[in-house]
């Protein structure tokens, strides 16, 4: 602290600890929205120390120099923290290896490649439907909603509907959990199977593992001591292991049935067959990981958007108007929104986007490393080996690039190019560059697809005008539920 060799001294720090010792980060957790803390804490200071090696940048100069094609940093070490036997396409850190493993399934994440898969998002679609056909009751006569009329939970429902989705896309896996009304996989153990809960155990671990990440070399001693700490750490800890157990077995399960004769209908294909149709012989761990990460990160994700974006058109009539009128011109009775028919709606498009502006399902600053030399970062010289990221809601909310940041307004997206320009060039959910996300394509079709659906065939009302949803956040921005009365809607005709 004292010799302050990399020069972070000048940086204000964001808490007490965080010139010391990387435990400040577990003290800023005790935030149940450590992103709206942050964004506070930014107002007065662009960059700030959140640890002794840790620096946060909430400037828009910052995304291109950490995040750019060209720049030279790395996924921080935390990353490998994450990783099992096999690193993964999220957590590995090495660049080559990371490229062979994105070039395998780039095409297979293509726009013209998923419409292919589209019948399987309206499979799912349809079951969704169906259920909210099941809790539909009769239209609100005036703005009372009775309790006993809030009968789709919306929250644990649409994340039902993207593990579906996400099963069926990454190896034709059918979960059917929509129709079962639950999150239960049945896990093959020999004679018993016993029954695992994918959302409970995928959120086990980051309760627990979001908090001391950052403590890079304490990470170990920490979550040892952890374990010690209460029954109810020590099974969110398990959970992981569970999650773990249901995509072995998912994926064993597919691998076997797997034959070198099939066409490339899942992801799974892509990862055993080359473009010729040669087998790639990876291990089964790294199959495994990369199966892990796909029902990880392409579940959670879609069903946080999806529930912020329903609850923002409802408390945002007049932009609901202005959607549904969109809409009812695109579709002529349909039950479920083809997509090719939804896929060019500008306004709905803006309408999804402005909710993954203002609650990004992945709001903190994405980590990154800058390179042993040291680099220039919003032309400032940042030492080698610092952590570095720009966090995501924070940038989301600035007020010099986004007019009235609090606002849901997915007008703004129409207005001057250049004022549109500066704001595409901070909006940053899928992060950008070399190790963006490479599911935003499966997102927008299941999202284009499932709001044009809801918004015309049904209405829905929140349980009271000021109801607010519920946030906690860990490694994602989580929603609680969101119970909704629904009805169905008259069809213009
Ligand atoms: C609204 C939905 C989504 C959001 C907001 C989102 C956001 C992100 C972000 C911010 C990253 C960068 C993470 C980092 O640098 O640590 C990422 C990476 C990734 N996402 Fe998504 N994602 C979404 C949907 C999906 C879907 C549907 C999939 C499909 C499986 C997916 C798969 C991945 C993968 C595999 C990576 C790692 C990419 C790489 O490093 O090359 N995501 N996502």
């Amino acid at each position: 602290f004292l010799l302050d060799k990399k020069d972070l001294h000048k940086y204000h720090q964001v808490n007490f600890l965080a010139g010391f010792t990387s435990l400040a980060h577990v003290w800023e957790h005790r935030h149940r929205a450590r992103s709206e803390v942050l964004r506070q804490k930014h107002q007065s200071h662009a960059i700030l120390r959140l640890g002794p090696n840790d620096l946060s940048f909430a400037d828009v100069a910052a995304i291109k120099d950490i995040y750019g094609h060209y720049s030279p940093c790395r996924k921080d070490d935390m990353y490998n923290l994450t990783a099992g036997s096999h690193g993964n396409m999220l957590n590995v850190v090495d660049r080559d290896e990371h490229a062979r493993k994105r070039r395998m399934l780039s095409h297979a994440f293509s726009t013209k490649n998923l419409e292919n898969w589209e019948f399987k998002i309206r499979e799912k679609t349809e079951h969704f439907v169906k259920h909210i056909d099941q809790c539909c009751t009769s239209p609100l006569s005036d703005s009372t909603v009775k309790p006993e009329d809030l009968k789709l939970k919306f929250r644990l429902y649409s994340n039902l509907l993207t593990i579906d989705v996400i099963a069926d896309i990454a190896m034709s896996e059918k979960l059917g959990m929509i129709e079962q009304g639950s999150p239960t996989v049945n896990i093959d153990g020999g004679e018993t199977s016993r029954p695992l809960n994918f959302i409970r155990s995928l959120h086990g671990a980051p309760r627990v593992s979001s908090p001391i990440i950052r403590t890079g070399s304490l990470f170990q001693t920490l979550k040892f001591l952890s374990w010690w700490l209460s029954s109810e750490v020590r099974s969110n800890w398990g959970e992981s292991e569970k999650f773990t157990k249901i995509v072995s077995n998912l994926a064993s399960k597919n691998i076997d049935k797997f034959s070198s004769t099939e066409k490339q209908s899942d992801f799974l294909g892509y990862l055993m067959l080359d473009k010729a149709g040669g087998l790639r012989s990876l291990e089964r761990g790294e199959l495994e990981a990369e199966l892990h990460i796909l029902l990880d990160a392409g579940s959670d994700t879609t069903a946080i958007a999806l529930t912020n974006a329903v609850y923002y058109l409802l408390k945002s009539p007049k932009v609901l108007v202005a959607l549904r009128r969109e809409i009812d011109e695109a579709l002529s009775g349909e039950t479920i929104a083809p997509f090719s028919k939804v896929k060019n709606l500008p306004f709905l498009r803006a309408c999804i986007d402005e909710g993954l502006r203002l609650s990004p399902p992945i709001a903190r600053g994405l980590e990154r490393k800058t390179p042993p030399e040291g680099m220039r970062i919003m032309d400032q010289h940042i030492a080698g080996n610092v952590t570095v990221a720009v966090p995501t809601y924070v940038i989301h909310r600035n007020p010099n690039i986004f007019e009235d940041p609090d606002a849901y307004n997915p007008h703004r997206w129409f207005g001057e190019k250049e004022k549109v320009d500066q704001m595409r060039a901070a909006f940053i959910p899928f992060s950008t560059g070399g190790r963006a996300c490479i599911g935003r394509n499966i997102t927008f079709i299941e999202q284009q697809i499932v709001l044009a659906t809801l918004v015309y065939g049904y209405e829905f009302a929140l349980p009271s005008k000021n109801w607010e949803l519920q946030r906690e956040e860990y490694f994602n921005y989580w929603p609680s539920e969101m119970p909704l009365k629904v009805w169905k809607r008259q069809l213009p005709t």
